[in-house]
């Protein structure tokens, strides 16, 4: 059987008396009502998972896959394919954005290539490569129905063995030249909306790439005639490598019971792919910040997902999703260290509301 389907039957809903039990706890604290606004919805959706009202999810991970994408030679981005593979070898090095950040904030920096061009590749980072980047999907489907499910269980696969390792929440985060253009094509698949509203600059492409990259995607959209209703056919037909990779990751920490955080525009579009083949996962996801990509807000709010900051980055690489780390941190420290208008001798507003029950 297909390794997405035996996970079907494995994703639990998170448990509702333990949500109810959290936000009694927030409204005890000594602050007045819903004052940490998202901190608080956050943190009331972590214990659901868990199962704890304040969970510990102090071991965590971002994931990293990298894939190279045919559709490059199209002049979609602003730099050239080769780039994919330098970054590899600086994510190796430590010395991209995203290493800063996995360094700064205590998390696990896992590289996967899920499907890159380059030659050679540094040893801390693990071959998963399916085929050498995909094809130009302008002329065809960029990979197989095959090729999306092997990309699908090299994500599957690498969240598995990091919770065998003790990790208990994860990000997700992508490196693939040319990727923007295929992130879009599946938001105009998923959310019906006009290419011209779903396209942006990527990496900083000019007025007339953004004309090409526009044309790429319908081309591309035309030729392969996606149907929304078969999320494999579409990671296959206008995805990437490193995209089924995210969406498969996002399987894999749905059915280990773990959350994870998404980062912009690519790594929404692998999670509405992997929401549309098993909705139940997407009780698992919680959105960073917002992206500069005009597609990524139409993606989250079909996700039903509100981003916890805005901040117009648009780097990629689990960069965004990593940053929210320490927020994330912080909405836990409050829930487990804060007084409660008990210990202050007061009734606070959930004893007050629960009285006023009582009394009508
Ligand atoms: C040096 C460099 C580092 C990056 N890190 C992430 N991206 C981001 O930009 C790429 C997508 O943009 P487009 O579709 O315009 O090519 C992806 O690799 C993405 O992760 C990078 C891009 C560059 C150039
Ligand atoms: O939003 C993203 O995921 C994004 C935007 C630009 C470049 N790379 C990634």
């Amino acid at each position: 059987m297909k390794r997405w389907k035996q996970i079907r039957g494995r994703i639990r809903r998170p448990d509702p008396e333990i949500r109810r039990k959290a936000l009694r706890h927030w409204n005890n604290l000594t602050k007045p009502l819903g004052s940490l606004g998202r901190l608080e919805e956050t943190a009331i959706r972590l214990a659901g998972i868990t199962g704890e009202v304040v969970p510990d999810l102090s071991r965590k991970a971002v994931l990293v896959m990298c894939g190279d994408h045919g559709v490059a030679e199209e002049g979609v981005s602003a730099y050239p394919q080769e780039v994919t593979g330098l970054m590899i070898d600086n994510f190796a090095r430590g010395g991209a954005a995203i290493n800063v950040l996995a360094r700064r904030f205590g998390a696990e920096l896992v590289v996967v290539d899920v499907g890159s061009k380059a030659k050679k590749l540094p040893p801390s980072v693990i071959d998963r490569r399916v085929r050498p980047g995909t094809a130009n999907m302008t002329a065809g489907p960029a990979m197989t129905r095959e090729e999306a499910l092997q990309a699908l269980d090299v994500g599957i696969d690498r969240v598995e063995e990091l919770v065998r390792g003790g990790v208990r929440m994860i990000a997700i985060g992508e490196m693939g030249i040319g990727n923007t253009t295929a992130g879009t094509a599946i938001a105009a698949v998923f959310t019906g909306r006009p290419v011209e509203v779903l396209t942006g600059r990527g990496t900083g492409i000019d007025d007339r790439a953004v004309l090409r990259k526009r044309e790429a995607i319908r081309r591309a959209i035309e030729v392969n005639r996606p149907d929304p209703a078969d999320p494999i056919g579409v990671l296959a037909k206008v995805g990437g490598l490193e995209i089924a990779g995210m969406a498969g990751a996002v399987l894999g920490a749905a059915a280990a019971g773990i959350p994870v955080v998404l980062d912009g525009m690519i790594s929404t579009a692998a999670a509405l792919a992997a929401a549309r083949l098993l909705p139940e996962a997407s009780e698992y996801l919680f959105a960073s910040h917002l992206s500069a990509e005009p597609a990524h807000r139409f993606m989250l709010e079909e996700l039903g997902l509100r981003p916890l900051i805005d901040a117009e980055m648009r780097l990629g690489e689990g960069t965004g999703a990593v940053l929210c780390f320490p927020l994330i941190d912080g909405a836990l420290s409050l829930a487990r260290e804060m007084a409660t208008f008990a210990d202050l001798g007061l009734a606070g507003p959930a004893e007050e509301r629960a009285q006023h029950e009582s009394d009508s």
